[in-house]
């Protein structure tokens, strides 16, 4: 894609926080509600403990504790059933602002992609779009819907433990983090090797990627030269390198993750607490039963902890996935005038005029094109593979605008016409046949949806697929892909019919009948040449004799029109379509298609 002016790129700023701006409110409240739902219901641990510490202490001191047992279980159970009552609140608050942003970002998306130039799904491939649409968004799903809460709880559970155990003793709390500490430690080195085995990996995995495409892509030649042994021992030694990396790569990883989850196991953490009670204990400075509130919270903080470093892992494909529909969402768009400004064509001729165009910068692929489709006339674009005919087509047809010049349908500039109309005013049919999953007959009336039974047909008898439709399980109501395999010829045949239904005063094709056969060419071009009448055709075409009797017939070579005239003009001119001409060998006197004419 160009850096065109007739781009508007909107937004530069990236990441999860934009994507996420539109519920920040209500993910905050989640996870607050679910940080504060965690802490409530840890209060019975400190209950027990509570309720523990006073029995032993007090009955032997003939004291009666039942009023305070009594109160103590009330609120621990109060706390419990408010707990989990916020931490429920918190899900649904973290789900409806998920159902939210999940709705407004495939409107968004949607909405961007319907004001992207056609061009731009050409060079984008469908798989790119569903990734994002579809299992990015489902990612951004588990991230709103799942992690503030998570994080909430995890965080929440974690923070009023640490609290309650420095309230008691903050040697004794000090000495419990310690396995957490060693936890955090290991988990740092992990990292760090994982990120640098990453990389060595990504190289081995590359390598695998480039002989499998090798060897797939190049299975005909490998098994018709014999090379299939050589073939498969590049591809070996790529999977064996990769085994390799592999084997060194995880061991350190392994090892450090290994320490990591054995610092915060339940059984490494209560060890901790028991040593070092003990110990504290004849150092005098806490008594036994001081132990057994760090014996029943000191745990419950290796799973919060174990699930927040889940968390943070998850949160990078999270931000990947933020990151590629953020960028389609801010896809370059088709410039457009205010719907105020829209104007409608006084007439039908189109006009190239000084155009320009290029994909990539500092490389034009069109220079300086000027020319006019005159209503009623068929102009032939010709030339060299690459010359850029199909850019040409393209243009008029809004999938990229110019770089400079302007094209104008009846006078007013492509730009202020509403695209939907435009498709109205310029029928195409191109070389990737594109057709939906659904019957015949919806596929022919996409443009259409009224036209009836007696339209498509004469369509379809304009375009010879008629006798092949009636021909399929369920003629019109065959689905496409179910019980209608088609041909590409039959595909692009068709394509022709749902242009033509759409009745446009101008068509634009595209090699459209490159897969035709060479009776169902002449058929077509036959049937086109009727259509064609009153209208403005613009035809690209590799065989110079399906057009040799257009109006008019521009040579393209490198971008540029290098000539231009009637068949018998340019092959008087000896230049570059005279020379295309001797080369495609093409008979004087065959007989012609309708495109052509009669003469020789
Ligand atoms: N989407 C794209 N991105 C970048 N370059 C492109 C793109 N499409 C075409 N090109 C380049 O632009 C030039 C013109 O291509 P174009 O398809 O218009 O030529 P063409 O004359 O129609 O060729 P052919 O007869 O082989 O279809 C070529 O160099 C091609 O590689």
């Amino acid at each position: 894609m160009s850096n065109s002016s007739a781009v508007v790129v909107e937004g530069k700023k990236r990441g999860i926080g934009r994507i996420l701006r539109p519920i920040r409110g209500q993910l905050t409240a989640a996870a607050l509600l679910s940080a504060v739902g965690a802490m409530l219901t840890l209060v019975p641990l400190a209950g027990f403990a509570h309720i523990a510490t006073k029995i032993t202490l007090d009955t032997a001191m003939g004291i009666s504790l039942t009023g305070e047992i009594w109160r103590v279980v009330a609120i621990s159970l109060g706390s419990l059933f408010a707990g989990v009552i916020m931490v429920s609140a918190g899900e649904l608050v973290a789900h409806l602002a998920d159902n939210r942003i999940t709705y407004h970002l495939r409107q968004a998306v949607a909405q961007r992609l319907a004001r992207v130039p056609l061009g731009w799904f050409t060079a984008q491939s469908s798989g790119d779009v569903k990734q994002a649409m579809q299992d990015d968004i489902a990612i951004l799903h588990s991230l709103t819907a799942h992690f503030y809460t998570a994080v909430g709880r995890a965080l929440g559970a974690i923070c009023i433990s640490v609290v309650y155990m420095f309230a008691l003793d903050w040697r004794m709390a000090i000495a419990t983090l310690l396995p957490f500490i060693g936890f955090i430690l290991f988990l740092r080195r992990a990292m760090k090797t994982g990120d640098a085995s990453m990389t060595a990996l990504a190289a081995r995995m590359g390598q695998i990627n480039s002989a499998t495409v090798e060897f797939i892509g190049g299975i005909a030649e490998v098994k018709a030269f014999g090379a299939a042994g050589r073939a498969h021992k590049g591809f070996h030694e790529a999977v064996d390198g990769f085994a390799r990396a592999f084997v060194s790569a995880t061991r350190p990883l392994v090892t450090s993750m290994a320490h990591a989850h054995a610092m915060v196991a339940p059984v490494t953490v209560l060890g901790v607490v028991l040593v070092f009670g003990v110990l504290f204990i004849n150092l005098g400075w806490i008594e036994p039963l001081d132990i057994l509130p760090f014996v029943l919270v000191a745990p419950s903080i290796c799973a919060p902890l174990l699930l927040l470093h889940t968390l943070l892992h998850d949160l990078s494909g999270a931000t990947d996935a933020a990151k590629r529909v953020l960028a389609l969402m801010e896809t370059p768009v088709l410039e457009s005038v205010p719907s105020s400004q829209y104007q409608h064509p006084r007439s039908y001729d189109v006009r190239f005029n000084d155009v320009s165009y290029g994909y990539s910068d500092g490389h034009a692929v069109l220079s300086n094109i000027s020319f006019t489709l005159k209503p009623g006339t068929v102009t032939a674009i010709v030339g060299a593979s690459g010359a850029g005919k199909s850019t040409l087509a393209r243009m008029l047809l809004r999938f990229f605008d110019p770089d400079e010049g302007h094209i104008t349908l009846g006078g007013v500039d492509l730009r202020c016409i509403e695209t939907e109309k435009l498709y109205r005013y310029i029928g195409f049919v191109l070389q990737e046949v594109q057709l939906i999953h659904a019957s015949v007959r919806d596929n022919l009336a996409l443009g259409c949806p009224s036209a009836s039974q007696q339209e498509i047909e004469n369509a379809t008898r304009i375009a010879n697929i008629h006798e092949r439709i009636l021909a399929l399980p369920r003629g019109y109501d065959s689905v496409i892909g179910e019980d209608a395999q088609l041909s590409g010829g039959e595909r692009q045949r068709l394509c022709i019919a749902r242009a033509i239904l759409l009745d446009p005063p101008v068509l634009v094709l595209d090699e459209a009948t490159a897969s035709a056969d060479a009776g169902n060419e002449l058929a077509i071009q036959k049937a086109l040449s009727h259509f064609a009448e009153g209208r403005s055709l613009m035809v690209i075409a590799h065989r110079l004799d399906t057009i040799k009797h257009a109006d008019r017939i521009l040579v393209l070579e490198d971008g540029r029109i290098a000539e231009e005239g009637t068949h018998p003009q340019l092959l008087d001119l000896k230049g570059r379509y005279a020379d295309l001409w001797l080369k495609g060998n093409y008979e004087c006197c065959q007989s012609s298609t309708p495109l052509e004419g009669a003469s020789c």
